[in-house]
């Protein structure tokens, strides 16, 4: 089989990024009346305007065929029907089916999983019930309005960040916090202001073999207990959910207060499954099931539209244009919108936690670049700090700008002062400022030439720098699934153009190996260091600071 980077459209790309790199959107935009109507791409709730991209026809021409030859529609049939693409784990990848609404069976291995899904988000609507109608309660009678979920990476940052997204739909009556870090400070913060006679405790573990998580519990745990209840009592205020029921009831949960999910959910996809329950009892299941259903539609969405119009598709193509052709290293999220301040890092593990690796198929090292940094944070804040590199430095930083078009509590002011800094920026990216527009703007201002022409050659803006414009009518749960949904399948889709596998995650699997060997010793204080030197002098002098 031809190498990637050997293929002639591999090829065709390279010389026409050699082109492309020569011109100026900003001469496209003033040539082309319709470039902006050309490419921009509406589904789901969701308005992509793609046109201040370093695209033209014949670019997007040959990234639609390196998809093509990539098998992108048969890997995405692969994906949707069950079938092991995890290959180092032997795993489905089938997140999907846990939105779907197609009353369609879900095969893996044979055995139809529509059944326990449908099971299992029963059992979350009348826990969610209970809890929220106050008929589920505390050991000494109170209703059970402080939840504390603890889990972390896909345990954490999808409960979090979409609750977050969606406060506007928040139920009035309960709290949940959210406890990620191992990190003492976090948990103690959280249960030093609760009540552990109304607290309820959900513990979130695919594995149930974290530490963090196990031992965020266990000290949740023995707070619960130091405060006054019973061994007994652990049953009314600990809840889990876990693929791994053994180890869950092992740990002292009655089997009746896990929740189940499946080896073929991955972490980073699992918000989804009972994983996402912190979300619905901040929501409500009504407000959750609308975040599975914008997904669903997604998931349609992908499915069926043509390349052309195929918004995963389309983000993807733009990205690998910019990774593989532009040497972009990075790529930035800004939501306009403070609700959604946390999507940035939540794409972030889904991106770079899926495409951070460099082996295609089976054994075949890359010779190119695979998943980008992902990074970024809520607009206006970014303005007055990062933007400036992206502006004027060296690299080139391709975005993602996003804007709810009605925000709940509008004040005109505000809204309009958020939208016009979004566009502007987007502008000001594009077409830059030219070193003719910076001198004469310094006319008049009493420099010398000399001055003026170093002033000017310090305010020239480069422009021709590419980003995606993304908008919404609101930012509603639906749409939020949609979204999330469509970033899921653009790095499924990169995935599949690099040929790496987007859902196993050796590396931090290593990590945890690793601190739990130190751990050990960290913890014997006599046991002998035999790792590298480094590792074994901070370990002695940990050692020495805690003796
Ligand atoms: O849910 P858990 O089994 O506790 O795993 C929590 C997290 O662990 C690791 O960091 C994985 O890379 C993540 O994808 C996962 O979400």
């Amino acid at each position: 089989m031809t190498a990637l980077t050997d293929t002639p459209t591999w090829q065709t790309l390279a010389s026409l990024a050699d082109d492309v790199k020569q011109q100026h959107m900003r001469d496209w935009f003033a040539s082309d009346t319709s470039r902006a109507s050309k490419y921009q791409q509406t589904a789901c709730g969701i308005e992509l305007d793609y046109s201040k991209n370093l695209i033209t026809d014949d670019v997007l021409k040959a990234l639609f065929t390196l998809a093509d030859e990539s098998q992108v529609t048969q890997k995405r049939a692969a994906m949707f029907k069950g079938d092991i693409i995890n290959h180092t784990e032997q795993r489905a990848v089938l997140h999907t089916a846990l939105r779907n609404f197609s009353g369609e069976p879900v095969y893996v291995n044979g055995q139809d999983v529509m059944p326990e899904v449908l099971a299992c988000q029963d059992k979350m609507k009348d826990f969610v019930a209970s809890i929220h109608s106050g008929e589920r309660k505390g050991y000494t009678g109170k209703a059970l309005k402080q939840i504390v979920s603890i889990g972390i990476g896909g345990s954490f940052l999808g409960p979090k960040i979409m609750s977050e997204a969606l406060k506007p739909y928040w139920f009035d009556g309960v709290k949940v916090h959210f406890v990620a870090n191992v990190d003492g400070c976090h948990i103690h913060d959280v249960l030093s202001n609760l009540d552990h006679e109304e607290t309820l405790v959900v513990m979130s573990s695919k594995s149930f073999s974290t530490q963090e998580t196990l031992q965020n519990t266990l000290t949740a745990k023995e707070w619960f207990l130091k405060a006054g209840g019973t061994q007994q009592d652990i049953a009314k205020h600990f809840i889990a959910v876990s693929s791994n029921i053994k180890a869950a009831t092992d740990f002292g949960m009655a089997e009746d207060n896990i929740f189940p999910m499946w080896d073929w959910v991955g972490g980073r996809y699992s918000l989804w499954s009972a994983i996402g329950l912190p979300i619905a009892l901040t929501l409500g299941y009504d407000n959750y099931r609308q975040l599975l259903e914008g997904a669903f539609e997604m998931d349609q969405h992908f499915q069926t539209a043509p390349p052309e119009q195929n918004l995963p598709i389309l983000t993807a193509l733009l990205g690998v244009w910019y990774i593989n052709f532009f040497g972009a290293q990075s790529h930035v999220l800004l939501p306009y919108y403070h609700y959604l301040r946390g999507f940035p890092a939540y794409v972030q593990q889904l991106d770079m936690e899926s495409n951070g690796k460099n082996i295609s198929g089976d054994t075949t090292q890359v010779d190119y670049a695979t998943g980008p940094i992902i990074w970024g944070s809520e607009g206006t804040n970014g303005q007055h700090s990062f933007h400036q590199l992206i502006h004027q430095g060296t690299l080139l930083i391709p975005a993602d700008f996003m804007l709810p078009l009605n925000v709940p509590n509008q004040d005109d002011t505000h809204h309009a002062m958020l939208a016009s800094n979004c566009f502007g920026q987007t502008q000001a990216l594009m077409q830059g400022k030219t070193f003719d527009e910076c001198y004469a703007d310094l006319e008049g201002k009493g420099l010398d030439e000399a001055e003026r022409v170093k002033l000017a050659t310090h305010k020239t803006m480069p422009g021709n720098k590419p980003s995606n414009t993304l908008l919404f009518e609101k930012m509603d749960p639906k749409t939020l699934g949609s979204l999330v949904a469509m970033y899921e399948h653009k790095v499924f889709v990169q995935g599949a153009i690099w040929g790496v596998n987007s859902f196993d995650q050796w590396g931090v699997e290593l990590g945890k190996e690793l601190g739990n060997q130190v751990l050990d010793k960290i913890v014997n204080t006599d046991a002998p260091l035999a790792f590298d030197g480094s590792t074994n002098a901070l370990i002695a002098r940990f050692r020495q600071a805690n003796s």
